[in-house]
């Protein structure tokens, strides 16, 4: 069954169509990439997706109910977490102290439980803590939990965007180039770790420019072009598509 279903969506900036009408169904539990050159509309998608732009028309739906249109919070409290290609972090902050703002979105104290610190809002933060905890293990980023996330690696900066976006509790991840900046050992451990996120039941969308890794995780792949879709099938099938080899080389010619 599909979580994540685009219709015949547009996006337009000014005279430009950014996403040309855009369909692809994103099935529960499973990991698909989307791919294409520089400026092919990816990123857009994914700000169509997760409420940071609303499309001119068509329908983004997840599961089952219509969500364009709706402001980024609540996309997040429906189950849609996400990292970005510009990495996105609280940089003078500690990496828990990151974490912990993702998991926001799922506390209720508001002020005044704060301010008088009451009992439920101590045992809700002290949850929060814990789990924040649990996912900064789960991407193997605990041991320096108290360090600011400025001196993090490229690449461990990477990671703690995805353990901030866990901690939402998210249905569907939504990656915007993991593995940009990553050397070989990084983009190795950061395949294993999706293949470890999907195994939670979580599925997975991403953006990424490594072949190597997107053929490796994913088990379905779209291919956009100058904003359409143009290829949509298995790693396999993509890999021997002429007009996908077109968009990638110039040509499908081999002589
Ligand atoms: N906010 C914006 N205003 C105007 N044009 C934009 C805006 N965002 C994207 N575009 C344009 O829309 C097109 C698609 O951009 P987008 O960033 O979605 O592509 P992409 O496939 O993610 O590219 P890349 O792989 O380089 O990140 C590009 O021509 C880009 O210049």
């Amino acid at each position: 069954m599909s979580l994540l279903s685009l219709q015949n969506v547009i996006k337009k900036f000014g005279g430009l169509t950014a996403v040309n009408d855009v369909s692809f169904t994103v099935d529960e539990q499973s990991v698909v990439g989307l791919i294409g050159p520089n400026g092919a509309g990816k990123t857009t998608v994914f700000n169509l997706i997760t409420g940071n732009y609303a499309p001119l028309s068509g329908t983004v739906t997840f599961r089952g109910q219509v969500i364009n249109g709706q402001k980024p919070y609540k996309i997040v409290q429906q189950g849609i977490a996400r990292t970005f290609q510009n990495i996105r972090l609280f940089q003078q902050m500690s990496l828990l102290e990151n974490v912990l703002a993702g998991r926001h979105c799922r506390m209720h104290a508001g002020l005044f439980a704060s301010m008088f610190c009451l009992p439920w809002q101590q045992r809700e933060e002290k949850s929060a803590v814990e789990r924040a905890m649990q996912e900064l293990a789960f991407v193997g980023l605990d041991a320096g939990y108290d360090n600011e996330a400025g001196n993090l690696s490229y690449g461990n900066q990477r990671l703690l965007e995805i353990a901030r976006a866990l901690a939402t509790d998210p249905k569907l991840i939504i990656l915007d180039e993991p593995a940009g900046g990553m050397n070989d050992q990084e983009t190795a451990a950061l395949t294993e770790l999706i293949a470890a996120i999907q195994k939670r039941g979580i599925t997975v969308l991403l953006i990424e420019h490594d072949m190597n890794l997107v053929m490796n995780i994913c088990q379905k792949l779209v291919v956009l072009e100058y904003g359409a879709k143009i290829a949509e099938g298995t790693p396999e099938e993509i890999k021997s598509n002429p007009k996908v080899i077109e968009a990638y080389l110039g040509t499908s010619d081999d002589e």
